[in-house]
């Protein structure tokens, strides 16, 4: 799946930083027909430049890349043409290089967490890979592999070096409405204050979580031409009929099916991995950037595009047919973005028409931001972030789960299975202590996750759980629109004693009596929902 993708990405970001730094060999095998007119066109023709979105673009500052690995005494010395011959062809072991060394990643490719795409650069170099899958920067684990991988090192004066920065073009961001985690990739949560402070959270506020640079097709122009831009974006729905892999634009699809807004919150998997550490252990956030992640990668939004249970039926009858007799089955939808993430989510979810599932081009009634994934992306209501694929730009449908990175390393439970459905969940984003009345206000949100249940009741406790006291839901609030369930969460507030009390907390029960519990299972840090606690000062 990947790699079929990978053929058909026409960001020049990504082919110069897979082109510029890779050898002729690699880029001859992944991009044949692109390579030469590529290289002109990124001689010739500067970056897009109108105004808004794309004057905005700055580079976010580089990182500094990864030592490699120490060389080892009277270790063998190889040009660049012998690793080239070593690209796992014809039972050849296959080699890389890094910096000055060359690594055997032939055992190694078979259990690379992100997977076999790591043969893009057999015979090459990683460096161009790493700077568009900047993760190998940041994780703890990249450099004990390079130890154990290391067989030798070029000759002088054959390293790599590139020429070509695949974020050079991020949009901007404004700082001071975001806690930014990363830059490369971008990676923020909403501040509290942001959250606490309307129903629907603003685009430049809510989180984002990138996994690689923002690509080409986000890097969009003026103003005036936006809309325009969004009607013409094609995506490709892959092996409709007969093998056949149309590419719609959004306007075909829009008269053909319709457009709806649908009110969801939208929360990364990661959401409160900094309190599921504090009570619960280590996960694979510790010692990682994001393992200071609060309670912000979360927002509330409402959402328009076209619904995934109409689009889908009418393109892939058979399987949906088949779906729906048998209550789903085995089938997956593959969600592919332009940046080469990919995610899958079963096709019965999908297909059920209550739960809202959709191809968004819209938040908060303007096209997607540029972070958000411009001009369309999935948006699956009560499904964790991960899998709400940003860029769209194919869908298909699977009999497995997709095989990329992001649905078979990260993003699973402890039972190695792939998160999909949010839980339940309240939180506290603000806590105020009048000293004259001796009250304390506190305020929050809540949801309940996959199943789009209704929010039943939000209680306060300030003696750590023995009794509770029920806060004011502000139902009110809720905008109407074509949602059929309630996927949008719900704010809420509370007056309670401030007398002798240290710590507040909530929790939340839905329409069908599920109430979240003290502390939630460890599930290798993700979806935490225990009680939210803060200790008042
Ligand atoms: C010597 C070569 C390589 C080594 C030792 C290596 C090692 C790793 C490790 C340890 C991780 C998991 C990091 C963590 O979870 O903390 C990872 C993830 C990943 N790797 Fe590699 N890798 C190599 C080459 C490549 C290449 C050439 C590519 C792309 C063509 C690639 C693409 C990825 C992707 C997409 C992920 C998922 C994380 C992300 O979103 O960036 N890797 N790799």
């Amino acid at each position: 799946m990947f790699s079929s993708f990978t053929k058909r990405l026409t960001s020049s970001h990504f082919r110069a930083a897979l082109i510029l730094t890779a050898s002729t060999t690699l880029a001859a095998l992944t991009f044949p027909d692109t390579l030469k007119a590529s290289q002109q066109q990124q001689q010739q023709q500067p970056h897009p430049s109108p105004i808004s979105y794309s004057t905005l673009r700055t580079p976010t500052p580089s990182l500094p890349p990864r030592p490699g690995a120490k060389p080892k005494p009277n270790e063998p010395v190889y040009t660049r043409s012998q690793v080239a011959l070593n690209d796992g062809t014809d039972n050849k072991p296959t080699w890389v290089t890094y910096l000055a060394g060359v690594y055997d990643i032939s055992s190694f490719k078979a259990i690379h967490p992100g997977g076999h795409i790591i043969g893009q650069a057999a015979g090459a170099d990683v460096g161009g890979f790493w700077e568009v899958w900047a993760h190998h920067h940041h994780s703890g684990k990249v450099g004990g592999y390079l130890e154990e991988l290391r067989i030798g090192r070029l000759v002088e004066g054959e390293e790599e070096h590139s020429t070509d920065d695949p974020y050079d073009s991020e949009p901007i961001r404004d700082p001071s409405v975001q806690t930014i985690f990363m830059e490369r990739p971008y990676c923020s949560e909403t501040p509290n204050k942001a959250l606490n402070s309307a129903y629907l959270t603003s685009p430049s506020a809510l989180y984002v979580r990138n996994h690689a640079p923002v690509p080409e097709c986000a890097w969009e122009p003026e103003d005036s031409t936006r809309e325009s831009n969004v009607q013409n974006h094609e995506v490709c729905f892959e092996r409709v009929q007969n093998g056949t892999s149309p590419t719609l634009k959004v306007s075909d699809l829009q008269s053909r099916f319709g457009t709806v807004t649908v009110t969801s919150i939208l929360q990364c998997a990661g959401n409160r991995a900094g309190e599921d550490i504090k009570n619960t252990g280590d996960s694979g956030f510790t010692g990682t950037p994001l393992e200071r992640i609060t309670v912000g990668m979360l927002g509330n939004a409402q959402w328009s595009g076209i619904r995934l249970s109409s689009i889908l039926p009418a393109l892939y009858p058979e399987q949906c047919g088949k779906a729906k007799e048998h209550g789903g089955g085995e089938w997956h939808v593959v969600f592919e973005g332009a940046d080469g993430y990919e995610g899958s989510t079963p096709l019965a979810r999908v297909l059920d028409p209550r739960n809202d599932c959709i191809l968004a081009t819209h938040m908060n009634g303007e096209p997607l931001s540029p972070d958000h994934g411009y001009p369309m992306r999935a948006l699956l209501p009560g499904i964790a972030g991960a899998r709400n694929v940003k860029w769209l730009q194919g869908v298909s449908l699977s009999k497995v789960p997709v095989d990329a990175p992001w649905n078979e390393y990260y993003y699973k439970n402890s039972f190695g299975e792939q998160i999909q459905q949010l839980p339940l969940q309240s939180i506290i984003l603000n806590t105020t202590t009048n000293s004259q009345t001796n009250k304390l206000s506190v305020s929050g949100v809540a949801y309940s996750g996959g199943s789009g249940n209704a929010i039943a009741r939000v209680e306060i406790s300030t003696d750590g759980g023995k009794t509770w006291s029920s806060a004011n839901i502000k139902n009110e609030e809720i905008k109407k629109d074509q949602s059929n369930k309630s996927f949008g969460w719900v704010r809420w507030s509370a007056n309670v004693s401030a007398e002798n009390t240290t710590e507040v907390c909530c929790r939340a029960t839905d329409s069908e009596g599920k109430t979240q519990c003290e502390i939630s299972p460890k599930q290798r840090g993700y979806i935490y929902n225990g009680w939210s606690k803060v200790e008042v000062i």
